[in-house]
């Protein structure tokens, strides 16, 4: 079987005239801490959706844990083991940032549909767990004094952190982050990188993470892929990415970070 946890193979999508991945490959060792960047419009976004199901490949396959995950829906691919983050957040800003992480949890429990309109049976045991569950969540974001709060009322920092609980409360083995630090200042992005290191840890997860920044993935990740127009550049270390002179071209014109 093979060492990679993620393998993309000549993976190709195209929107009408965009060749948004131009034949990608790349993979990922079992508990890697990558970082995918790129310039605006290079594709990134659209790798993390055609790994978790929410566009097709045109052509290509992708392989989970050896599986091929290839066409599966963003429900299977969840269950497979896959969460993610989105780069526009997607909370439903009127339920509190418990809620929002308990919504996640449920997934990971089971209990009828007349235990849960007549709160009898395993109902009870199991909200008070998923409850547990999400609070130790929000503690380890960050986000413990803000449970009772609206997730649409916290500040855009905490927002982000909450997306990552939520994501984590899938149980997944492999996080996709989509541009986490976007909208942060410099402080808030120096304690997200701790905070990525500390999951990462913590939870023993792979995790790949897209950044418009160089400069954070450079810091967190050992390894780090660069695309361009749809198609990988580069991919090795901070160092070697860094000093590629198609990255450079890449970035001309661009702060590199
Ligand atoms: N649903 C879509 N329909 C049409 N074109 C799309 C769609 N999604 C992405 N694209 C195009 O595909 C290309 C890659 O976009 P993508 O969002 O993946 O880039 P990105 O690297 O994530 O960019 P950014 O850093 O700005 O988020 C762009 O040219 C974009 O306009």
């Amino acid at each position: 079987m093979s060492s990679y946890i993620l393998e993309l193979e000549n993976v190709n999508k195209f929107f009408g005239g965009v060749h948004a991945v131009n034949d990608m490959t790349f993979s990922l060792k079992k508990g890697e801490l990558a970082g995918l960047i790129g310039p605006n419009g290079a594709g990134k976004t659209t790798i993390f959706n055609l790994i978790t199901g929410v566009y097709d490949c045109d052509s290509g396959h992708i392989t989970f844990k050896g599986e091929d995950i290839t066409g599966l829906k963003t429900y299977e691919v969840i269950r497979k083991g896959i969460a993610r983050t989105f780069q526009n957040l997607r909370l439903f800003p009127r339920s509190t940032a418990l809620e929002n992480v308990m919504t996640a949890c449920q997934q990971h429990h089971n209990y009828s549909f007349l235990e849960a309109v007549t709160h009898l049976g395993r109902w009870k045991a199991t909200e008070r767990e998923i409850k547990m569950e999400s609070l130790e969540l929000l503690e380890k974001v960050g986000l413990a004094d803000r449970a009772y709060q609206a997730a649409g009322t916290l500040p855009y920092g905490h927002q982000r952190r909450l997306e990552i609980a939520r994501a984590l409360a899938l149980k997944p083995e492999l996080l996709l982050l989509d541009e986490p630090a976007a909208g942060m200042n410099p402080e808030e992005v120096q304690e997200l990188n701790l905070l990525i290191k500390d999951i990462h840890k913590t939870f023993d997860l792979t995790i790949l993470v897209i950044e418009h920044h160089m400069e954070l993935v450079m810091e967190i990740c050992p390894h780090v892929i660069c695309i361009n127009f749809g198609a990988k550049i580069a991919d090795g270390t901070p160092t070697e990415v860094q000093n590629h002179p198609e990255v450079l071209r890449a970035y001309l014109g661009e702060e590199v970070e």
